[in-house]
């Protein structure tokens, strides 16, 4: 399972560290506690692939929850690395798809879900419709009702238990109307993403076996990025780890927080660490940043935090940028001067060393429009991007991309990871062995004969989708919102769509191989890392925004942190002359 010399070389880095070896070594419940850059990811890594070799003895595995489908790809490339790979030991996804495929498809029935055995995930276009007729139904104004969906989903994020005094006073109207939009999702046989962690709250609440159940699955919870979990999670943790006996390794930062409007609670976190049987560990140390940056970035939290750069990190540079006009004529000087300025100055420096950031996906569309018209390959990850980049399906095309682009030639990826991944995929529809043999030659028949970065993309996708998507991807109940996302991305490359002539090697990431610019919203540059980032738009009414009140303030200089610390050598803040955000301004004092 786990590669024991990968994780031992792993573990020898940890060493060093007291508090990392500590959570290492930790046989009970822990809790890691830590800033930026400090390693709490590489110490789960290390701790889950030690588990899988040494504590946890086969059949029995370890789960893995994390924020999103994107850190979960983060996640899955880090512990591929030490031999560990989702299978039916291991689960590594998010508190949505845990709910879903370990809790809610395989025992929704004798859990007594009240769910019809082919029920499905509603699609937008079917929770909206759902929604306008529970607005019609129980309203007694005509609005709009998607002014509704906001306020129905955090009321249900935030108030779990249906039967409490609390569900039925605090809200009486949008606990009503919560209560008819669920109705009528159900009338059509479907359950939305938001059902998916409060079934399985309610199974493991109203069914103690299933506690059980799962333990004799998993003993061993691991959980990433604590804080912005929500909820739900922690009222699953609370059941499996502190009521039936799974052992919990969790890590997380409350001073990156930056989910609060999607029911985050980073106080959920602080309240477990203060538990008597868990050991909390808190780390010190910044591996990632240089010295300068890691100092500047108590001033970007606004708190003290005592956190020390790395033995030997290089000094590291901010710099502040004001710059003239609107943000196209901004996003044209970061590209043609700023960004190959930061590249001259670093021999060796590539593209995908370097990340833009900025606070809202429509200011991203400048910087990629200034990318484009400079030549330079990007990646982004935001609202805007052609196609979420968390979604699973469209990761996994990304892949079969790239290996139909010369991938199957230099081994990146493998074809056997395409073949694993798209069985996770379509786990569903994917299960004898002869299921498995009849999945590898479709997938080999679909990619071989189509293996040219000049080929039409839609060409591509149609083929792929209709041989191949479709008929394992129709039979998965966790797959329906996806095949939307790639029926509209489809639609979009077509000769009619707004994207048309794109080629298959653009997709792949290719003209620059995979070395491409990421942009990216700084909500969705959680756990990541670059050598240079350039936080872009960080202006006055922005970041944060004019209208915000004191917890919103909070969140957004939160999400200000979380960007900041993301470089490793360099950060550039680009503001709008004379409209700097507080925090540049607070900045720009500290570095005088
Ligand atoms: N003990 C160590 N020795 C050397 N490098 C380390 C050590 N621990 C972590 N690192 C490196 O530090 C960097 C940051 O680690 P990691 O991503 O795990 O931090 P994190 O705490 O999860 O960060 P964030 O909360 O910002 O996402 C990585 O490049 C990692 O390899």
């Amino acid at each position: 399972m786990s590669d024991r010399a990968a994780y031992l070389r792993a573990a020898a880095q940890l060493r060093g560290n007291a508090g990392q070896w500590a959570a290492y070594e930790s046989r009970g419940h822990c809790i890691v506690l830590a800033g930026p850059g400090s390693g709490k990811t590489k110490t789960l890594t290390t701790k889950m692939a030690r588990l899988l070799a040494e504590d946890v003895a086969e059949p029995r595995g370890v789960a893995c929850i994390t924020f999103n489908n994107e850190c979960a790809r983060e996640l899955e490339g880090r512990l591929a690395a030490l031999g560990v790979e989702p299978d039916g030991r291991v689960f590594i996804g998010t508190v949505h798809s845990f709910s879903l495929t370990q809790i809610i498809l395989p025992y929704a029935k004798v859990a007594g879900l009240g769910l019809p055995d082919d029920f499905g995930v509603a699609t937008r276009a079917e929770r909206q419709a759902a929604l306008s007729n529970a607005v019609l139904r129980t309203m007694d104004y005509a609005g709009n009702p998607q002014d509704w969906e906001f306020r129905l989903a955090s009321y249900r994020r935030s108030i779990l238990n249906r039967d409490s005094v609390q569900w039925q006073e605090t809200d009486p109207e949008l606990a009503g109307l919560v209560e008819a939009y669920e109705a009528e999702l159900r009338l059509r046989g479907l359950i939305d993403f938001d059902d998916m962690p409060l079934l399985a709250v309610r199974a493991l609440r109203e069914k103690p076996w299933l506690q059980r159940a799962l333990l004799a699955k998993y003993p061993v919870l691991v959980v990433d990025e604590y804080q912005d979990l929500g909820l739900a999670l922690h009222r699953m943790v609370m059941g499996l780890c502190f009521s039936a006996g799974m052992r919990l390794f969790a890590v997380g930062d409350a001073d990156q927080s930056i989910y609060g409007f999607n029911g985050a609670q980073p106080e959920l976190l602080r309240r477990l660490s203060e538990r008597e049987d868990v050991e909390t560990v808190r780390l010190r140390l910044n591996y990632r940043s240089g010295t300068r940056i890691v100092a500047a970035s108590s001033v970007a939290l606004g708190e003290e935090r005592g956190y020390e750069a790395a033995e030997g990190a290089p000094l590291g540079t901010v710099f502040v940028h004001a710059v003239q006009g609107a943000y196209p004529q901004q996003a044209r000087h970061l590209i043609a001067n700023l960004l190959q300025r930061a590249m001259a100055g670093k021999p060796g420096l590539r593209y995908r060393d370097v990340a833009v950031l900025y606070p809202a996906a429509w200011i991203g569309d400048s910087v990629a429009d200034a990318a484009r018209q400079a030549g330079i390959p990007v990646v982004r990850t935001d609202g805007n991007a052609l196609y979420p980049r968390a979604s699973r399906l469209m990761q996994w095309l990304e892949l079969c991309a790239q290996w139909c682009c010369g991938g199957w030639r230099a081994g990146d990826p493998r074809f056997s990871r395409l073949v694993a991944e798209g069985r996770r995929l379509f786990a569903e529809s994917i299960r004898g062995e002869d299921q498995v043999g009849d999945f590898h030659r479709r997938l080999i028949d679909g990619l071989w004969n189509v293996r040219d970065p000049s080929l039409p993309l839609h060409a591509w996708l149609v083929r792929l989708k209709e041989q191949l998507i479709d008929p394992l991807g129709l039979g998965c109940v966790s797959l329906r919102d996806e095949l939307e996302t790639l029926a509209a991305f489809v639609a979009r490359t077509s000769p009619e769509g707004d994207c048309p002539g794109m080629l298959l090697g653009e997709m792949a990431g290719d003209g620059g191989g995979l070395d491409r610019l990421t942009l990216s919203s700084l909500h969705s540059a959680k756990g990541r890392e670059f050598a240079v980032v350039f936080l872009f738009g960080m202006d006055a009414g922005r970041l944060p925004r004019n209208d915000a009140g004191r917890q919103q303030l909070a969140e957004a200089r939160r999400l200000f942190y979380v960007g900041f610390t993301r470089a490793k050598s360099e950060v550039h803040l680009i503001h709008t002359v004379g409209r700097a955000s507080q925090f540049v301004d607070e900045l720009e004092q500290h570095l005088r």
